[in-house]
């Protein structure tokens, strides 16, 4: 293995520069072929795969969801003593039948005004229980369902947190976002609401059925006609109203992602006057999602207008049937009326369990979505038994290196080069070569698609990814903060570190004197994305992380690139003592940026080559 050495001493020219290798067929891997093939995978899972895949990610709140549902089964039996007062008026107030025994018993005999009144508090007992009963529902099923989806949304932020920075390129943020905070809601929606809505509709039906049939077994027969309807038309709608909601979320979270782009580049927008053809952008996406938004609702609407019309045709059978036999004297006037109440009850479990049929087809859509994302492998993985990595030495190899984005274009091929611990390595190259992307390999945004890096000697792929990771402090060429103080910016490369550190690091950078400036020192907000900073300044802050995170090793990707000479010169003042003792690796356009560095190195057309003193890069 002949490696470029690059180690500061200038000896062994020999070696230097890219190997010229044999000319070799670029040959993606299966993670790069994969990525080229697409986005996120866009399954369409089975039903019964999904089913099973909800039922075990609701395995751990089963205690929960079924109180809930022995809850929600009260109010069958509460449903079924609602009717019974007007049947005993009928009846025994305004008829001359007995009333029921258990009132008989305790009421003074003939006394109708008595009856009047025991049925009255009796109907209002049952009307204050069932809403007892609704509140206490409630309250469960918000506690536990927001329980649940919080962690779900956790899990997801997690995981997408971790996924490769390959995935981040191809999606973009926003479908992320979208599944994150609207596709996860199904899962509490099936699991608070369908699935105890279904249960207990099975149960009253169930139970409306024995009433019935112990008053009219005719009359519940005829009730009962129109159930297959019911289930086919649910059938029919299952897979249309499945395939149309999917669509809605996938063009929803699209054109949410037109917002979020013009946004958060919305000083680019303004500068060059694109506002309008922003909202045409905007107009356009949106537009699409209403029409499928509207073609989903109208299809929701046919299904209920099937449903509807059915139980209706239902409800006017018994009712004709049913007066003839009070006609024909077969039963009681009471007894209809407490049949039809019944049979609308009897109805509403069929209509809940068909319209929930309906809309638990969009739910499974995104519930669907969110569990692809949470499926999601990132193509950076940490091995099973990845060696610790406390602190390393620094010693870089590109080992026979290539890298595709995309498994066709090769951006890097065949790099070999040697970076000895505590070098400063300068990188230099046209714009488009390959430089951040050189870089980016190091802590493993990307693995190689060919060839090996190894740090102290070892692959990459064999250290813990967090061990790995820590081993880098970056300054980016454009410098990012979080919408919080400008010390708490400075700590993110440490949270634990005290006051004392983050201002040593402040100062070691050179940026103490603007921070003890600003109205609340290190104490001041800097705005979404560091936006109340100017880039020098933000610069600054990036390079006081840097010096606070105290790593072996630092990338630099054009630190001065925003920023005037006066600047750039104090900046590469603090840089150089940050690069003292550290393997650095630093990303320049202007050569004279690089003086202060041991080696610098060329990337073009894919290959690294060593500069000769005096070659200038064509940049
Ligand atoms: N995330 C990505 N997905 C696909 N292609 C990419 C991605 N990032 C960079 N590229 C492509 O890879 C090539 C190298 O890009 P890279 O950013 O490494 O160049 P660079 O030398 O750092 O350029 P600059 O000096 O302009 O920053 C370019 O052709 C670019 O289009």
């Amino acid at each position: 293995m002949t490696h470029t050495p690059l180690d500061g001493t200038g000896k062994d020219d020999r070696d230097l520069g890219t190997r010229v290798r044999d000319a070799q067929p670029f040959v993606p891997d299966r993670a790069t072929a994969e990525r080229r093939e697409g986005p996120v995978r866009e399954t369409t899972v089975s039903d019964r795969h999904l089913v099973r895949r909800l039922a075990r990610e609701l395995r751990p709140y089963w205690l929960r969801i079924l109180g809930l549902l022995l809850l929600s089964m009260l109010a069958t039996p509460l449903a079924l003593l609602t009717p019974l007062p007007l049947k005993i008026v009928i009846d025994s107030v305004l008829s001359s039948h007995p009333p029921p025994s258990v009132l008989a018993s305790i009421l003074p005999t003939g006394s109708d005004a008595a009856l009047l009144i025991a049925v009255t508090v009796f109907f209002v007992a049952i009307a204050l229980l069932a809403q007892l009963l609704d509140l206490a529902t409630a309250v469960l099923r918000t506690v536990v369902g927001e329980r649940l989806l919080l962690d779900l949304r956790t899990r997801l932020f997690r995981h997408v947190q971790r996924l490769s920075v390959s995935y981040h390129d191809l999606r973009g943020t926003t479908d992320s976002t979208y599944r994150i905070q609207y596709d996860a809601t199904a899962t509490q929606q099936i699991a608070m609401d369908t699935i105890p809505s279904f249960i207990t509709a099975v149960l009253t039906l169930g139970t409306m059925l024995y009433v019935t049939t112990q008053i009219d077994w005719q009359l519940s027969v005829v009730a009962l006609a129109i159930s297959p309807v019911l289930l086919l038309a649910s059938w029919r709608y299952r897979r249309q109203l499945r395939t149309q909601s999917r669509q809605v979320k996938k063009l929803e979270s699209g054109a949410m992602s037109v917002v979020q782009e013009a946004l958060s580049a919305v000083r680019v927008v303004q500068a060059f006057g694109r506002e309008e053809h922003e909202e045409q952008r905007f107009v356009r996406r949106f537009h699409e999602g209403m029409w499928a938004r509207i073609r989903y609702t109208l299809a929701t609407s046919r299904y209920s207008l099937v449903i509807g019309v059915t139980t209706a045709v239902g409800t006017a059978a018994v009712l004709y049937i049913g007066v003839r036999s009070v006609q024909t004297g077969r039963i009681t006037l009471g007894s209809l009326v407490l049949v039809m109440t019944y049979v609308s009850q009897l109805y509403a479990p069929l209509k809940t369990m068909s319209r929930k049929a309906g809309s638990l087809q969009g739910y499974l859509a995104s519930a669907e979505r969110a569990f692809a994302l949470l499926d999601e492998e990132p193509d950076v993985k940490e091995r099973p038994g990845a060696r610790p990595l406390p602190r390393a030495r620094g010693e870089i190899v590109f080992d026979d290196v290539s890298f595709a984005y995309d498994g066709e274009r090769p951006v890097l091929q065949d790099v070999s080069i040697r970076v000895k611990a505590g070098t400063r390595v300068g990188v230099v190259g046209a714009t488009g070569a390959g430089k951040t992307t050189l870089v980016s390999l190091l802590n493993r945004f990307y693995d190689p698609t060919g060839g090996r890096i190894l740090l102290d000697g070892v692959d990459l792929r064999e250290y813990r990814l967090a061990d790995l990771r820590n081993q880098f402090a970056i300054v980016l060429q454009e410098p990012l903060l979080f919408a919080a103080s400008v010390a708490e910016n400075i700590a993110y490369a440490r949270p634990d570190a005290s006051r004392e550190q983050i201002l040593a690091a402040a100062r070691a950078a050179g940026a103490h004197d603007f921070i003890a400036g600003l109205p609340d020192g290190y104490d001041t907000r800097v705005g979404e994305r560091g936006t109340r900073l100017s880039g020098g300044e933000r610069q600054r802050i990036s390079l006081a992380r840097a010096f606070l995170k105290d790593a072996p090793v630092l990338i630099l990707d054009e630190p001065t690139s925003s920023v005037d000479l006066n600047t750039e010169a104090a900046i590469m003042e603090a840089m150089y003592r940050l690069m003292e003792g550290r393997t650095t690796f630093m990303i320049a356009h202007r050569l004279s940026t690089l003086d202060g560095c041991d080696e610098r190195i060329e990337v073009a057309s894919g290959r690294v080559t060593r500069m000769s003193e005096g070659v200038h890069p064509h940049a």
